[in-house]
């Protein structure tokens, strides 16, 4: 199966489990792997035959930069199910960082794969 993905998309958001935490606002960073046929979009060279992923960062983006969850684990789950169910999306790999969160760091966060990677081989 082809793969669809979305690099380095930051989005600022209230996420975090410390009293400081829910009042600022921090950059996320997301990595998205998404399972999709892009032989029919390759043959048709028409954007409606694709997984957009201008609307899949749209969509994300509308929803991240106005949740207020405590854990990346949680945000990222959401997000997940967002891409499966709206955009039919099978399987997606979905890397979700929190640049700086930890001194000494340069991110940290959770990579979450969800649903059924189908195999063409
Ligand atoms: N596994 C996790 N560990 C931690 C989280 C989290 O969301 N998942 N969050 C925090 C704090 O919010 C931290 O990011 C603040 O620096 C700590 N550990």
């Amino acid at each position: 199966m082809d793969i669809v993905f979305i690099e380095d998309l930051r989005i600022d958001a209230v996420i975090g489990i410390y009293d400081w935490e829910r009042r600022v606002r921090q950059t996320l960073s997301f990595d998205i792997e998404m399972a999709f046929d892009n032989t029919k979009p390759a043959a048709s060279d028409n954007i409606a035959d694709t997984l957009n992923y201008k609307d899949v960062s749209k969509r994300l983006m509308d929803f991240v930069g106005s949740s207020s969850f405590g854990l990346v684990e949680t945000l990222a789950e959401h997000c997940a199910a967002i891409i499966r169910e709206e955009f039919g999306v099978s399987w997606v790999r979905l890397k979700l960082s929190k640049p700086g969160a930890v001194r000494g760091s340069k991110a940290v966060g959770v990579r979450i794969e969800r649903g059924d990677r189908l195999r063409s081989d």
